[in-house]
């Protein structure tokens, strides 16, 4: 299936000041995007305006060409979002957990995918203990398990990262290359490298030094694009 999500001239404020203004995006099949920039810049807000939970900003957001408010069903079926929280429930166990984010996603999965899918992730072993118990960095591969079970082309990663081990940022980093090259496409927030993903893209964030005019005009233009 060929994707693409688009954003053509977004320009969002915060607190009396733009966090971006005029930023223009395309992200397609077979692209590893990741957005950078400096705490507080702006791109937790940039992935839920992309992936339709924010929507007082100016611009337009196209999936597969249609605007985002005739066509966020479509998008939202298509989209796999992982915020930069785990998410995971800590009174159940990490396999309970996978189970209940299949179901909430209408894509039931077997047991033995879900132990699976723990085990790719390096769960191997702590299936059955309630993820209250786990560590930092084991609820978040929690998370990240669900990347192995997901059909979801459109993949969008708030800092995945987080509290993952150095081989653990390796492994996933191929994961987002694999899902690259089987056609789907990744948007990633992270304040690591990412050194072993060949063609990535980057939008840095964090450029605009821009306050707001007094009754919300504009003062201060820059654009970039990705
Ligand atoms: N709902 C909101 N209401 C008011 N201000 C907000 C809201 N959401 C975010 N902000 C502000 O917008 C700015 C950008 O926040 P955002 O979380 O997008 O940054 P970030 O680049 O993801 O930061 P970090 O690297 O620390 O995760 C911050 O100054 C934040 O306080």
């Amino acid at each position: 299936m060929s994707l693409c999500l688009e954003a053509r001239q977004l320009a969002c404020e915060r607190d009396g000041r733009w966090l971006f203004h005029g930023l223009d995006l395309r992200l397609s099949d077979g692209e590893v995007l990741r957005v950078e920039g400096p705490n507080g810049s702006g791109k937790t807000t940039l992935l839920k305006i992309l992936c339709g939970q924010v929507s007082d900003v100016e611009g337009e957001v196209l999936w597969q060409g249609k605007p985002l408010r005739r066509a966020r069903a479509e998008l939202l079926s298509n989209l796999l979002y992982i915020g930069h929280a785990p998410a995971i429930k800590k009174s159940l166990t990490a396999l309970e957990n996978l189970r209940w984010y299949q179901a909430m996603a209408a894509e039931p999965i077997s047991m033995g995918a879900c132990e699976q899918a723990l085990e790719r992730v390096g769960l191997s072993g702590f299936e059955d203990i309630p993820c209250g118990q786990l560590s930092a960095g084991q609820q978040r591969r929690v998370a990240l398990a669900r990347l192995e079970l997901s059909p979801r082309a459109l993949w969008v990663l708030d800092e995945p990262f987080t509290a993952i081990d150095v081989s653990g940022v390796a492994i996933l980093e191929q994961r987002l290359v694999e899902h690259a090259h089987r056609g789907g496409a990744v948007l990633v927030t992270t304040h690591h490298a990412l050194s072993n993903i060949p063609d990535l893209r980057r939008l840095h964030l964090g450029q605009y030094q821009g306050t707001c005019a007094p009754g919300g005009g504009r003062r201060h233009d820059a654009t970039s694009s990705a």
